[in-house]
């Protein structure tokens, strides 16, 4: 089932229908796989609840759907003065940053909104909205070529017949609709290299097994989905070449947050001498952050572990500890792939290099 959006997209993640006061239409991911639904976001408070509960999910498509969703905010309570239509946007993107902390690209998404607002003082309120309105969907398309080149700088570095491992899912339903992690393995398929991907079904919410097997299954690309406690093994057993994750936000040494267990895989991946990769675009990158250690983990509710998808399985009153993310160090990442080309090795001099003094 291929979407197409205004980004072009295969799978539309989501899609602003309209102009100025038009809606975002979005995939409820929570749905998948066994039902294809898009939803209607009328007002940011549905934006807001949309991204708490990983209806959109996935750094890049967290700050697309809050860029459209500060353009929902400002459809109603901007007044007809700027100065009012400017603190219903500081408004707005305070209210969708706390939605969830880890992910950078919803507050890098939100500050060049804001960024673009004050840097156009003089335009009206109407000019001003449609301005957004442009910005937030040029967001989108630059996020779709960034994962096609992270596709192509990523595909280099798989052979023909590769088994490679991937964590949660960095699809096209994480982003604009292109994937980071999966745009590698889309392009290496593209390329005839026949690889095999083994996902991950990525506890406690099941990304890997609800959405990156649909992703590729939709694309006929082979997958085999396992626990999480079985990376090792598949490892041991030599299935794997290589391993690919996303990322939500990397600091400016290399660390890199993603879901929660990818820091174990990587751990994995170094001691079978497996090169482990993050595929990330440069919008995911937080260089004010001179480390991982910096990086702030959501933690989320314990029925997400205790009554996963409405069943019960822990004790009432069970103590729960549940991170959504871990942070892997850079000196077990081998590269990062990121559409400005291959960070490697992972060292704050390479990154900067890399995405050059001025990224995204
Ligand atoms: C391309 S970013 C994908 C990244 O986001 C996921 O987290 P969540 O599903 O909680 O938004 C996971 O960490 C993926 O690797």
């Amino acid at each position: 089932m291929n979407l197409e959006n205004q980004a072009g997209a295969d799978v539309a993640t989501m899609r602003w229908v309209g102009g100025t006061d038009g809606y975002l239409k979005m995939i409820d991911q929570t749905l998948l796989p066994t039902e294809f639904r898009e939803i209607e976001c009328r007002d940011v408070e549905t934006v807001w609840e949309a991204i708490k509960k990983l209806r959109v999910r996935g750094a890049p498509a967290i700050g697309i759907a809050a860029a459209y969703g500060v353009v929902l905010a400002l459809q109603t309570g901007a007044g007809t003065e700027r100065p009012d239509f400017d603190q219903r946007l500081i408004e707005a993107a305070t209210y969708l940053s706390e939605s969830r902390p880890t992910a950078v690209n919803l507050f890098w998404a939100l500050e060049r909104m804001q960024k673009l607002a004050e840097s156009s003082p003089d335009l009206s309120n109407p000019e001003m909205h449609k301005l957004l309105l442009e910005e937030a969907q040029l967001i989108e398309v630059e996020d779709l070529k960034m994962c096609h080149q992270i596709g192509e700088v990523g595909a280099e570095l798989l052979s023909k017949g590769d088994g490679v491992l991937t964590h949660c899912n960095a699809g096209g339903l994480a982003t604009s609709g292109g994937g980071t992690a999966l745009a590698v393995f889309f392009e290496a398929a593209r390329q005839g290299k026949q690889i095999h991907v083994y996902a991950d079904e990525t506890r406690p919410l099941l990304q890997g097994a609800r959405l990156t097997t649909w992703e590729l299954m939709q694309r006929g690309i082979p997958v085999t989905l396992i626990s999480d406690s079985m990376a090792g093994w598949v490892m041991k057993e030599q299935k794997i070449q290589a391993v690919v994750t996303g990322a939500d936000r990397i600091a400016a040494n290399g660390d890199a947050a993603n879901k929660i267990g990818t820091y174990s895989v990587a751990l994995l991946a170094s001691l079978h001498d497996i090169p482990f990769y993050i595929a990330a675009p440069s919008s995911t990158f937080d260089l004010s952050l001179e480390s991982g250690e910096e990086i702030p983990i959501e933690e989320r509710l314990p029925e997400e572990i205790t009554n996963g998808f409405g069943k019960q399985t822990a004790p009432d009153g069970v103590d729960v500890y549940n991170p959504a993310f871990d942070v892997t160090p850079a000196k077990y990442i081998q590269g990062i792939i990121t559409e400005r080309g291959l960070i490697e090795p992972v060292t704050k001099e390479e990154v900067l290099r890399v995405l050059g003094s001025d990224p995204a």
